[in-house]
């Protein structure tokens, strides 16, 4: 068993300096050549355990970090979209995680994205508070650790730094996470590391590398033992096409050995295995090699995890980032693994729903994952680009439930020929590169839906209304009753049936009509001539009788389940003096649930 180093990423909202925290760490490691210097690789960086005990010196001794680990392996693509991509069976690649986030901007959706990300791995993080150089009156000392720096600081500067980190762990409380100054921590377990940094000066990348690596040694030995004559196990970068190599894929291997001339099992974006044989295994070339000689790679014969190389193969250009990648051996059967993985993030779709597409395996995970935490129905969910046949599909379910008539594509786009069968569909498109954000107008859409259901339901439902018939005001007794009147509640609406105070039907309104205007509804206040068909004065009600709305039992049901707050105070009060008039014919009206 060996150990191999930890795979971290940088994860952040944009512009809160996450290339330049990764170049940063390169640029001074690379700088003290003394110190043994970094390994690069293809899409990572290597500091050895040595160079970093060097740079942090006292630091770390503090911390009495033992010589387990290697090093740190840092992945040069930062964002969390490369953190989904990055992924191995059940997981995601990284062992550890940097949470970027700009001190004087706080969390924005790309920070909370990458967080629910992070959260839904089980990622172990550190957060870093970057950009403190920008701290009104803060003093920048290049290269120092924070501690040093800050110590130098003005006392009205500290206390502003302070606030600033208390902002953040206000803010990680919330999102469920216990957190507080790197210093302050008392149980590195339970409660995440805030780093205030200076990606720009340096300060503050010492104790970065240094709580990595004590974490790492401290929590994740067992999960970086690795095998170092197993068959290798990764996971797919890049697919790249290199002049004289033709297709080439860049791949980081978390497990195991890779020979040259070994057969690689890898997933298509049909989602189906390949075989290929590696023709060959290529690291990068030291800098001053490459100027030199202008060529960038040297091939190798066999690399041990962890590495990040490219492949020069046949048969690559079908391969989809993000795939899994496997040496074809006797004991395994790898593609049935492969294609199990696939199955895994897919089979749980079910049989209505909205379709998902993402632009790896990784993402896919990721979305699907979130979408089913808020139990969100999937019909399909895979890899590649908006297709004709995606919206036929989703026409389809369209008819069913207007709600699944939606497809989310996270970083893909739709295929030039249904463009146009998509904009003459009524499929709507959620399309984006922050998952969060998608899923949010996503939800945004549904929730509008729903009200304006239920608002056409309650639109449709007949509300209490009473009057007064008005006295001297009786035009005509019957065929129809034409009758002076003044709303007394609630909109009384042409067509409603009405009831007199003992129950009886009276009939309905005909017509209303005010300075021969004739008024489909009228609100409380509002005196009219009203012709009611059907009814008798005399008979049915007399002049200064109140006359009420009949309000269906089965609507009354709804009003009182779902509506009653929707109701003005008059409205409510005729509810119950109608209420009262029903029981008075029927004991148990308006009684039992509405499906009874
Ligand atoms: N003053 C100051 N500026 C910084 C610091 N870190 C990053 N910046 C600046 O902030 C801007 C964004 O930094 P990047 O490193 O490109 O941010 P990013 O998160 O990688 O951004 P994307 O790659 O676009 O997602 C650049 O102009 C950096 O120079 C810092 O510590 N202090």
């Amino acid at each position: 068993m060996k150990i191999r180093s930890p795979i971290v990423s940088v994860l952040g909202h944009v512009d809160h300096g996450k290339t330049t925290l990764l170049d940063y760490i390169r640029g001074s490691t690379i700088a003290d050549k003394e110190a043994g210097g970094i390994t690069q690789h293809i899409g990572a960086t290597e500091i050895p355990n040595d160079t970093i005990e060097d740079i942090c010196g006292n630091f770390i001794s503090k911390l009495a970090i033992k010589d387990l680990i290697p090093g740190l392996f840092f992945i040069d693509t930062p964002g969390h979209a490369a953190f989904t991509s990055l992924r191995k069976r059940g997981g995601a690649l990284a062992d550890l995680a940097v949470l970027i986030v700009d001190i004087n901007d706080g969390f924005k959706p790309q920070t909370f994205e990458a967080l629910n990300i992070l959260k839904m791995y089980k990622t172990p993080f550190i957060v870093v508070a970057n950009k403190i150089d920008m701290i009104f009156g803060w003093e920048s000392h290049e290269n120092a650790s924070f501690k040093e720096s800050f110590n130098q600081q003005a006392q009205s500067v500290k206390q502003e730094l302070e606030n600033k980190v208390y902002e953040i762990v206000g803010t990680l409380y919330k999102e469920g996470f216990q957190s507080e100054r790197f210093d302050r921590v008392s149980d590195f377990a339970s409660q995440i590391s805030i780093i205030p940094i200076s990606a720009k000066s340096g300060e503050g990348i010492i104790e970065v590398l240094a709580m990595l690596l004590g974490l790492a040694q401290e929590y994740l030995t067992e999960q970086l033992e690795i095998h170092e004559d197993a068959p290798a196990k990764g996971t797919v970068l890049e697919i790249k096409e290199e002049t004289g190599l033709g297709m080439t894929i860049d791949a980081i291997i978390y497990d195991g050995v890779l020979r040259t001339n070994d057969e690689l099992a890898l997933m298509s974006s049909s989602n189906e295995v390949l075989t290929t044989n590696i023709r060959s295994i290529l690291r990068p070339l030291p800098l001053e090699e490459m100027r030199d000689s202008k060529k960038k790679f040297k091939k190798v014969d066999e690399v041990v995890a962890a590495a990040g190389i490219k492949i020069a193969a046949p048969n690559l250009d079908d391969v989809v980032s993000g795939s899994p990648l496997r040496v074809v051996n006797e004991e395994e059967d790898v593609k049935e693994e492969i294609l199990k993985e696939i199955e895994d993030i897919t089979i749980d779709t079910e049989d209505e729903g909205i379709l998902v597409k993402a632009d790896t395996l990784g993402s896919l995970e990721a979305i699907v994952k979130l979408l089913k935490e808020l139990n969100i129905p999937i019909r399909s969910a895979d890899i590649g680009d908006v297709n004709r046949r995606d919206i036929i599909n989703s026409s389809i379910a369209l008819e069913e439930d207007d709600a699944h008539g939606a497809i989310i594509a996270f970083n893909v786009g739709v295929h030039p020929n249904s463009l146009e069968d998509l904009n003459k569909s009524d499929v709507r498109l959620f399309e984006g590169d922050v998952i969060y954000q998608i899923i949010e107008e996503y939800e945004e859409w549904i929730k509008q839906k729903e009200e304006a259901k239920k608002k056409a339901f309650y639109d449709a439902i007949v509300k209490p209304a009473k009057f007064m018939v008005l006295p001297k005001l009786i035009f005509r007794q019957s065929k129809p009753a034409i009758v002076g009147i003044e709303s007394l509640s609630g909109t009384l609406k042409q067509g409603q049936k009405l009831v007199n105070k003992n129950g009886e039907i009276v009939g309905s309104i005909a017509s209303m009509e005010d300075k021969g205007e004739t008024l489909p509804d009228i609100t409380r206040g509002q005196r009219v001539a009203m012709a009611i068909k059907d009814a008798i004065v005399g008979k049915h009600f007399d002049e200064g009788d109140e006359l009420f709305v009949d309000v269906p039992e089965k609507h009354y049901k709804f009003i009182e389940r779902e509506f009653k707050d929707k109701l003005t105070e008059d409205e409510f009060e005729t509810l119950y003096e109608f209420l009262e008039i029903k029981r008075k014919q029927e004991p148990d009206w308006g009684r039992f649930g509405l499906f009874e």
